[in-house]
């Protein structure tokens, strides 16, 4: 691409959370947008059936494997029953497919908290970061087709709720109709319930579960029961990728996609960022499962573009792609011999994520609801298992759901303003990531785990450090856990701990169904093997804040308050990187409320200075 006139206003690299919502603004607002994504469009019922998540998460097509590192001491990294040997950490899926990781997400679709865009607001000294003027944003994407809890209080355009309902991301909650499907799932209900009535006192007459998205919930920072919101469309996934797709429909001219292409560095000339380099190819990245039958190294090619590029790889991929660009700390890169042309200490520090576990129990029998269940897509017969064939009928049943039953939100002994904890049920094991783990759960008919996820955590000591100047070759991620990391891991480990505290006295109430805990069981029965067991096995999966927002004077600082790389031209991030302190309880949301902001401020500029010529 080299004739000007044919350049792209802008190049996108990642169309995930960050990226996808954003190309598709960029193009409907009348500029030209080059989206280039290193995987493929790779569509399947494991991306569109809502149960297959945790599939979709270890389809090959679709992910890259990270193994990241939670502890630098090699013994304590060998307590984890995660840690794989060979691959020196524990799996870390990403989405690398059309959608980035929202193609292989658990769907949950949960508001973040105010304090999360207030806090911007005073940082950048901005009031557009406001939490009321970031719902605005949320409104904008939601678009909320989920049944009111409260039938006293309709959720409607306009009303207290504050929900969406014209945006293009459906939002719906599983039809509380399902839960009659199986005795023990209305039981693990009612438990929720019960667990959470008599921990805040809410009377009868006060309808639950609460909607954790309403407007309401949020600003008076409740407490309590609630439904999960899922991302789902009619009993379909959906994410990034239909709105990519949809906006590309509607403007094949402006937005382009380029597939299997793996940006390896920006172009920088004169302090500005003209395009991106890239080897052209499917396959190419070492954290790809497939990276071994990927046809030779990759042809090199160059992408320009007239305004501006904007990274969306996420929080691994795109401090990698600045610190091969020359932009990062001066020693890292030195010592690689990469040129430095700006040096930018912020990039890969400030790595965060939460903490979570899995509280795992074996029930007295089967879920009889999953007899003949495979929860898997038809073998070669073409034939799916009942409940599969009932999904592919009319997207309905319990395949049209992410598995998750409710959930209880909750502030521990050491949150700060807003609740810190989420423990969700979910009838199946899930202890973490590790390879096969979706397959292993899918075996097991008996199992019911509660997981707690910790919110607002403080282990602000992670890095992205890159192994080598290949491009293919994956960064090394290192989270430096709980007392290893940043102050405030005691803290942390006591939030943890009380939240497997809640998930115990809610299952205390299943009597006639739990045979038994099996993790973390009853070696962990004393206070010391608790903690001992949330050390050794905690994960997460919300990576973020490696390229942060702060202020001009902060030497740790990698942008400014609109996305803007500090001391590079026509250069932004736009993804889950730019957060300073890791937003909410899940992330999702927050990525496409900031690829909104990202919108309005690009948009914005590039209007005031004359309009757009295709607008
Ligand atoms: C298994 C799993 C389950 C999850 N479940 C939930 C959930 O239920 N709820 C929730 O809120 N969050 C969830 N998350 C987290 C959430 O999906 C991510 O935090 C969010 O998608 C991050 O958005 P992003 O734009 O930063 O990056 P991503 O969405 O990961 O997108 C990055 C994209 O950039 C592409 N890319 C990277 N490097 C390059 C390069 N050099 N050249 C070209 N392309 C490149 C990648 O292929 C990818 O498509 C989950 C994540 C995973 C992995």
């Amino acid at each position: 691409m080299t004739d000007s006139d044919d350049l792209p206003d802008f190049i996108v690299v990642g169309s995930g959370a960050g990226g996808g919502p954003l190309a598709a603004n960029l193009a409907e607002a009348g500029f030209s947008v080059l989206l280039i994504e290193a995987g493929s469009d790779h569509r399947c019922p494991y991306y569109d059936v809502p149960i297959m998540q945790a599939r979709a998460s270890e389809d090959p097509d679709m992910r890259w494997d990270f193994f990241v590192r939670h502890y630098a001491d090699d013994a304590r990294q060998r307590r984890d029953s995660k840690f794989v040997p060979d691959r020196d950490g524990v799996l870390y899926p990403r989405g690398a497919t059309l959608g980035g990781s929202t193609a292989i997400s658990a769907l949950v679709t949960i508001y973040p908290h105010n304090s999360d865009w207030d806090d911007l607001a005073a940082l950048t000294g901005n009031p557009d970061w406001s939490a009321d003027a970031m719902r605005a944003r949320f409104q904008r994407v939601e678009a909320w087709r989920g049944r009111d809890p409260d039938p006293d209080h309709p959720a409607r355009p306009g009303d207290a709720s504050r929900h969406g309902f014209d945006g293009w991301l459906k939002v719906t909650r599983a039809n509380p109709a399902l839960a009659s499907r199986e005795p023990w799932f209305l039981d693990v209900i009612n438990a929720i319930e019960a667990e959470s009535r008599a921990t805040y006192g809410t009377p009868d007459e006060v309808v639950l579960p609460n909607d954790p998205n309403d407007w309401r919930f949020v600003s008076e920072r409740r407490e309590g029961m609630a439904f999960i919101p899922v991302s789902v469309d009619d009993g379909r996934r959906n994410g990034a990728r239909e709105r990519i797709l949809a906006a590309q429909r509607a403007h094949p001219d402006r937005l382009r996609i380029r597939y299997d292409a793996l940006v390896s560095r920006v172009i920088i000339e004169k302090g500005r960022a003209v395009g991106v380099a890239c080897l052209d190819g499917a396959h190419l990245y070492g954290a790809d499962p497939g990276a071994n039958h990927a046809h030779g190294p990759g042809a090199p090619l160059e992408f320009r573009c007239r305004r501006e590029v904007i990274l969306a790889g996420g929080a691994y991929n795109t401090p990698q792609l600045l610190k091969l660009s020359g932009i990062g700390p001066r020693q890292e890169l030195e010592n690689l011999g990469i040129p430095v042309l700006l040096d930018r200490p912020g990039v890969g520090a400030n790595l965060q994520d939460r903490y979570e576990i899995g509280v795992v129990h074996r029930t007295v029998h089967d879920y009889p609801v999953f007899e003949g269940a495979v929860l898997d897509v038809p073998g070669r017969d073409g034939i799916g298992d009942p409940l599969y064939s009932e999904w592919a009928a009319d997207r309905g049943g319990p395949y049209s759901t992410n598995g998750s039953l409710a959930s209880f939100i909750a502030r521990s002994s050491v949150a700060g303003a807003e609740p810190d904890l989420i423990v969700f049920a979910l009838p199946v094991d899930f202890h973490g990531y590790f390879p096969g783990y979706s397959a292993e759960s899918a075996l097991k008919h008996d199992q019911l785990t509660f997981v707690v996820l910790k919110a607002h955590t403080r282990n602000r000591a992670g890095t992205v450090t890159l192994n080598s100047t290949d491009p293919r070759d994956p960064p090394q991620i290192r989270f430096a856990y709980f007392d290893e990391g940043s102050e405030g891991g005691d803290d942390d480990l006591q939030a943890v701990v009380e939240g497997i505290g809640i998930a115990r006295r809610i299952a205390a109430r299943l009597d006639g169904m739990i045979a038994e805990e099996i993790i973390p069981g009853p070696k962990a029965d004393d206070p010391e093997a608790l903690r001992q067991f949330v050390r050794d096995e905690a994960w997460g999966h919300h990576a973020s804040c490696t390229c942060a927002i702060g202020a001009e004077d902060d030497p740790m600082a990698v942008l400014d308050g609109d996305f803007r790389l500090r001391g590079i031209d026509g250069l932004r991030v736009v993804d889950a990187s730019v957060f300073p302190r890791i937003p909410g309880i899940f992330i999702a949301s927050a990525v496409y409320m900031i690829s909104e902001r990202a919108s309005d401020v690009i948009i914005g500029q590039y209007s005031e200075r004359g309009g757009t010529e295709n607008a």
